[in-house]
């Protein structure tokens, strides 16, 4: 059962009223705006009940059944999440990659290894995920070792895509200074032609990566803020699983 709220939700701040503010001891319009925000306001969110004691014995049988549960309640892009990287000096990082696979190695998705991520993972082949799907308020987080895939995978991946994926790929230079928007143009047009003309064209930098998971935290809101959290992780090849205090 979903609890209506008492007052009506407010609606999102426009641009013009809610701008963030110097400090000062009154909260700002923006902090305002942010306060009348809801999470999970019920005329979008349904909070379906999960029984952990019934969730399967491995995560990746739940993710699939959760993803396809958020998928057909309409959630925008699912198959996003955020990737997070650390540096040489373990600061962490992050950015929003597309879900190309889940199977039993795990998660897969692909970039350039000349990225900036692709030089993190590089120095330190560990990341984590996270994927939000606020229709059904649900949260999942992946940590695992990271392995790169045979060159002919990636090539395989990038080549069922569309022809705008693959000239976004030929373009290359992901992550390096850019010296003018023009320039991008150019590029960007080039590498349009040459994947029309050349639809099996190999883009080296374009790697496919998996992170192979040793943790996969599963999160269901719950309305009276009895969020549900179980956290599967692997011990000696098995999947154990524990609740965690939300
Ligand atoms: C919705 C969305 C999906 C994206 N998917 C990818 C992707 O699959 N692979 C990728 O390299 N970058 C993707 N990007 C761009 C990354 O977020 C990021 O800007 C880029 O990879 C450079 O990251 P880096 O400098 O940390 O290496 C996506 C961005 C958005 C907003």
């Amino acid at each position: 059962m979903i609890e209506r709220p008492a007052q009506p939700p407010s609606q999102p701040p426009s641009r013009s009223s809610a701008q963030p503010s110097e400090p000062s001891s009154q909260p700002s319009e923006f902090v305002e705006a942010l306060r009348g925000l809801r999470v999970w306001d019920p005329r979008v969110s349904a909070l379906p009940l999960f029984d952990p004691a019934a969730a399967p014995a491995e995560p990746v049988a739940l993710f699939a059944t959760w993803f396809g549960e958020v998928v057909a309640a309409g959630e925008v892009e699912p198959h996003t999440m955020s990737l997070a990287t650390a540096d040489a000096e373990g600061r962490p990082d992050v950015r929003t990659v597309m879900l190309h696979d889940v199977d039993a190695r795990g998660w897969h998705f692909a970039s350039h290894s000349g990225s900036r991520k692709g030089r993190q993972l590089a120095a330190l082949p560990y990341a984590s995920l996270g994927f939000y799907w606020p229709l059904l308020g649900r949260q999942v987080r992946v940590r695992g070792r990271v392995t790169v895939e045979p060159a002919e995978v990636a090539h395989a991946d990038l080549h069922t895509r569309s022809t705008g994926a693959l000239a976004a790929a030929l373009v290359g230079h992901q992550s390096e200074v850019l010296s003018s928007y023009e320039e991008l143009e150019r590029a960007s047009e080039a590498a349009w032609a040459r994947a029309e003309r050349e639809p099996d064209v190999a883009v080296p930098s374009w790697t496919a990566y998996v992170v192979e998971p040793d943790e996969v935290e599963f999160f269901q809101g719950d309305a009276r803020r009895r969020h549900v959290r179980l956290d599967y992780r692997r011990e000696d090849g098995r999947w154990a699983t524990e609740l965690l205090w939300p």
